[in-house]
């Protein structure tokens, strides 16, 4: 007999389930617009990186369609901490912004968590706040009425809304770093998700073997392929959330932490593009309606 699993993965559509959100937000706009609250996201973008303007005009492409208003604000590679500071401070004050990010990664000799914490709190659109980040620490069982980290969020919502239930489960994230790594764990372990995490990375030994052990396996390394078939465990759920440009036959292109392969063994991938990346971006303006709907 058959088990569940074989054949192909099921494929998590981040693209589809994105689009579904962003119509739910829509008519929560709507309703703001209605009371005379006008959302506003804004980003400040420094330097020239070609991939974060991409996802900066992303972000103004996807308030234009549910209908927040866009604030944007870019300033040149050469910016100091001090003209950075005074653009968040610009932000913090401006009513027409209720909600707003700086783009990572910030240019080599600024210090990213001292821009992050001048962020006003209940503007803070990432989640990525000193406070909030506490408050996620703090409420393990309440409410939790701040915003929370977007592409967390994401990965919990892509696999909840594929009607998969991850209370008892054990989750495996591969990856510390502070967008995803270090805070998913925090939200996987509330009690109304439930689930229990192990925290993976390049110190970690035999990362095969825990990866293996795994019923959700989140991979945010940003390590082309790291996560190979036969590391996962059949049946298993897999979240492949990291991003790194390789090349291949001479043209660069965009590559995910998980091999090709793994769809033989899982259960249900997300794909990487068109998993969590778009998830992130209507996850974002969860978080702008939210915390318009907060004033
Ligand atoms: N302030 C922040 N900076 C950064 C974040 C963040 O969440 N907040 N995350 C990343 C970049 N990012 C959003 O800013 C982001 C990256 C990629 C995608 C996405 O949808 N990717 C597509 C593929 C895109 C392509 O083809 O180029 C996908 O996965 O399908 C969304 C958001 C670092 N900085």
């Amino acid at each position: 007999m058959r088990a569940p699993w074989e054949g192909k993965a099921r494929v998590l559509d981040g693209k589809a389930t994105a689009s579904q959100i962003k119509t739910e937000l829509r008519e929560r706009v709507e309703a703001l617009r209605a009371r005379g609250v006008v959302p506003g996201l804004g980003t400040i973008l420094v330097g020239d990186d070609p991939a974060s303007h991409t996802y900066v005009a992303g972000k103004h492409r996807d308030c234009q369609e549910v209908g927040i208003e866009s604030i944007r604000v870019d300033l040149p590679g050469e910016s100091t901490e001090a003209d950075i500071l005074a653009a968040v401070e610009r932000l913090n004050t401006d009513d027409a912004c209720t909600g707003y990010i700086v783009q990572l990664p910030l240019p080599n000799g600024v210090d990213t968590n001292r821009i992050l914490e001048a962020i006003d709190p209940a503007k803070d659109a990432d989640g990525l706040h000193p406070m909030n980040l506490g408050r996620l620490v703090l409420r393990v069982s309440e409410e939790i009425d701040s915003p929370l980290p977007c592409t967390p969020r994401a990965v919990i919502e892509l696999v909840e809304r594929a009607g998969i239930d991850l209370a008892g489960k054990d989750v495996v994230v591969v990856g510390r770093g502070v967008t995803v790594g270090r805070s998913i764990g925090l939200l996987l372990t509330r009690k109304y998700v439930n689930a229990t995490v192990t925290l993976c990375h390049t110190g970690t030994r035999d990362l095969a073997s825990k990866v293996r052990s795994a019923d959700v396996v989140v991979a945010a390394t940003g390590a082309a392929g790291i996560i190979t078939p036969d590391m996962v465990k059949p049946g298993a759920v897999v979240l492949d959330v990291g991003v790194s440009r390789v090349e291949v036959d001479g043209k660069a292109r965009l590559a995910g932490d998980v091999a090709d392969g793994v769809d033989e063994v899982a259960l249900a991938l997300s794909p990487n593009p068109g998993g969590v990346g778009p998830m992130t971006r209507a996850l974002l303006l969860a978080n702008v309606v939210e915390a318009a709907e907060r004033l």
